[in-house]
């Protein structure tokens, strides 16, 4: 390793290159914009630099003494994952230039280059980790907001859940997860990803439902410039930027019939069309699905299709409501607690006795989600813990649901949450978005239950 220049706000750099004159070069030109560098004659001095030092860019001669850019190239990228090469080629060895960028080179520079040309990768390579950095930091301010993705619940109903979890992860089966609203049907679709080959790789969750219909397959499948009117740049769609991953279909009820059809087509050929393109291309995606819909009903009211209903139903998770399974609330609710709060309590210490009882007798129509609500709302107002009942939402001590729920005789879930929608409509006058705050739903997801309630009376 020859010199090291002093550090400054830039990359750093290592720079490996047999030729004497592009190393004194780079040693006096890359500080000049800005960056730290270290210089190597060659592969083996390289290869003692990265192992010692991190850096944040190499730049490697493809074709020097000892060992080879490549082989450096990959040894870097074991030690340094996160580190971004570049490589130098002769003009006989672009070929190798790019096995180099499959190997995972940040892009390469055909010798003799200009030193503006490596000045505009450089900068390239910055904004590269720029992203990267404010991505890391987004990802940890999400896995914050929506808690560890941690799947909680002994119950033997959420057992067998993680048993089959365990049994499909590790396959390429396309899965369907079943279960009411805000029972956890994207952490078992994450639980899933996460247990496969594909951990490492992207995680895309998109929700059908919330998609609006003319824009569902350019958010899915991208589009090109041009495609239609407001188009104005490319758009890369959701199943590109899931390749070599996971895309989560969540309430897959809701997709329009001819978007149905368009899915069905990209499950069976594995490729994807974007809007206005005449090229296909080859994507690899594991798909998962979710919904809250009897899909066998809306295909019998043709609603839904039934060959990609048998697509994506070769393996069904059904996520059990939280009322089926109330004895894991205590545990529940104190994994939920603590997303909110840091202090290192025991879980007895966190809710007085009045305060669980209330929260188990509870029948929560909006299930965990719910339950997460309900204890965000409490941590506000509680000065200090024990959450006690008075910090519990103002309809959560009125017991009367509960009770009508109870001297009602026997009732199906249906009807159990047709009176949770309607006592909530009363206690909020009527406004839907409260009650849809209230029982931890989408207003649309409110919306379609109220639709199905009025066509049942209809046909009643
Ligand atoms: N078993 C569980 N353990 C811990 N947290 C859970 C569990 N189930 C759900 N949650 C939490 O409850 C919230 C709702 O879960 P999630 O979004 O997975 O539900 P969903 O069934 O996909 O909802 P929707 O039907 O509305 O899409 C999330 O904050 C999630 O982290």
């Amino acid at each position: 390793m020859s010199k090291k220049t002093q550090p400054n706000a830039g990359l750093s750099i290592m720079f490996a290159d047999d030729e004497p004159g592009l190393q004194e070069l780079m040693a006096a030109e890359l500080p000049r914009l800005g960056h730290t560098v270290t210089v190597c004659p060659d592969g083996l001095t390289a290869l003692a630099a990265v192992e010692k030092q991190a850096y944040d860019c190499i730049i490697v001669d493809l074709d020097m003494p000892g060992m080879n850019g490549i082989e450096v190239l990959q040894r870097t990228k074991e030690l340094q994952p996160l580190c971004e090469a570049i490589v130098l080629t002769g003009k006989s060895t672009t070929e190798s230039a790019i096995i180099a960028v499959k190997c995972g080179a940040f892009d390469y520079l055909t010798k003799p280059s200009r030193l503006a040309d490596l000045a505009t990768l450089l900068g390239r390579v910055a904004e590269r980790r720029q992203i990267s950095k404010q991505m890391s930091a987004l990802q940890l301010r999400l896995r914050r907001a929506e808690g560890d993705p941690q799947l909680i619940g002994k119950h033997p109903s959420m057992e067998r859940v993680a048993k089959l979890i365990a049994k499909v992860a590790p396959t390429e089966s396309t899965v369907l997860i079943r279960g009411e609203t805000g029972c956890g049907k994207e952490l078992v679709a994450r639980a899933v990803h996460d247990r496969s080959r594909r951990a490492a790789e992207s995680f895309v969750a998109i929700n059908c439902g919330a998609l609006p219909e003319n824009l569902i397959e350019s958010e899915l499948f991208g589009h090109c410039r041009g495609a239609f009117t407001g188009a104005d740049a490319a758009r890369t769609g959701m199943f590109q930027v899931a390749d070599g991953g996971t895309i989560f279909l969540d309430e897959i009820g809701e997709l329009p019939l001819s978007m149905q059809a368009k899915l069905l087509r990209v499950l069976e050929s594995r490729e994807i069309r974007r809007v206005g393109d005449n090229q296909v291309e080859k994507i690899d995606v594991r798909v998962v699905c979710a919904t809250h819909r009897n899909l066998e009903q809306m295909v019998e009211q043709g609603e839904f299709r039934e060959d990609l209903m048998f697509r994506i139903n070769t393996f069904e998770i059904e996520v059990p409501s939280l009322r089926e399974r109330a004895s894991d609330i205590p545990e529940l609710a104190a994994h939920l607690l603590r997303r909110f709060n840091n202090e290192q309590l025991s879980d007895a210490e966190l809710f007085t006795p009045e305060t669980m009882s209330a929260l188990t007798a509870h029948v929560w129509p909006g299930n965990v989600r719910e339950l997460a609500n309900v204890i965000e709302h409490a941590v506000i107002l509680c000065d200090a813990l024990p959450i006690r009942p008075e910090h519990l939402p103002r309809h959560f001590g009125d017991r009367q649901l509960r009770k009508e729920l109870r001297s009602s005789g026997p009732m199906s879930l249906r009807e159990m949450e047709h009176v949770a929608i309607e006592q909530a409509l009363e206690r909020h006058d009527g406004n839907k978005s409260a009650v849809a705050a209230e029982l931890g739903i989408s207003l649309k997801t409110l919306y379609n239950k109220l639709n199905t309630v009025a066509a049942e009376k209809q046909s009643a």
